[in-house]
């Protein structure tokens, strides 16, 4: 210990503030904390698992709808959730859930990661488009609506085109990757706008209890930082182990 100590120092580096044995790595954003890649990877997955159980997110036996947007967070959201329903045997059916729009150039990239995805997790994959619910791809309607408030009428449309996708799915629930960063957007938006109703919804880990369909954050806690150091950190564990594939 003195002797990986005395090394660690003479090569400029500081301990893990964890482990104490370890070089550190990084400096976790959450928390300034001087953390090497093992222990970060550790706590990244057991503060989202205490999150879960804390806040009973889900109970054996539910189907669970990811919704995969073939983003950074969902993309770690449906990873970390495959991992954690195995390790400590939540009991839960997963499924990615995808939206296609029709906005060409962006979305139809994306969904070729989320196709990737259902293979790499072995997760079934249902994609929903706008084209088959509506009648009309999010590039149509820009078309004849122009650019101006076009976000609207899509988030609208997604959010509808969720639970359409969910209740073919049959799943109890969907869950997505808004993160700790969304959420204080979303609260500095409502803010601004005046919105009490939303300010007091948007926090809220689970909404629509009420509704047909429930939706809850696993990411609640998670900075958006740690999101993207989190992938980078298992590829670094992995190589150092000899366990990548070229
Ligand atoms: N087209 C979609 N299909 C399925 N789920 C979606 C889609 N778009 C967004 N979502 C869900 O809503 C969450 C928040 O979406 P938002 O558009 O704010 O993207 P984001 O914060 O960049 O997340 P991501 O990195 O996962 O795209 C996503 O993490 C995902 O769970």
């Amino acid at each position: 210990m003195e002797v990986a100590e005395s090394k660690s120092k003479k090569a400029g580096g500081r301990l893990c503030s964890t482990c104490n044995q370890r070089k550190a790595a990084l400096k976790r954003p959450k928390t300034l904390e001087q953390i090497c890649r093992e222990c970060f990877y550790e706590v990244f997955e057991e503060e989202i698992h205490q999150v879960i159980v804390g806040n009973q997110l889900f109970k054996a036996g539910e189907r669970i709808a990811i919704g995969a947007s073939g983003g950074k967070d969902s993309t770690v959201l449906a990873f970390v959730l495959s991992e954690l329903n195995r390790r400590h045997n939540y009991g839960l059916d997963l499924f990615l859930l995808s939206i296609d729009e029709g906005i060409s150039g962006y979305r139809d990239d994306s969904l070729q990661t989320v196709k990737r995805n259902e293979i790499q997790y072995g997760l079934p994959l249902k994609i929903v488009s706008y084209k088959d619910l509506y009648g009309w791809t999010m590039d149509e309607i820009v078309k004849v609506i122009g650019l101006k408030n076009n976000c609207t009428f899509c988030g609208v449309f997604r959010r509808q085109a969720l639970d359409r996708g969910a209740s073919l799915l049959k799943v109890d629930k969907i869950a997505t990757g808004h993160n700790a960063d969304d959420i204080a957007e979303t609260v500095l938006l409502n803010i601004l706008r005046g919105d009490i109703a939303r300010l007091s919804r948007c926090t809220l880990i689970t909404t629509g209890e009420d509704g047909p369909i429930p939706r809850c954050k696993p990411f609640k806690y998670t900075y958006e930082k740690e999101i993207v150091i989190y992938p980078y950190v298992y590829v670094c564990i992995l190589q150092e182990a000899g366990l990548l594939l070229d």
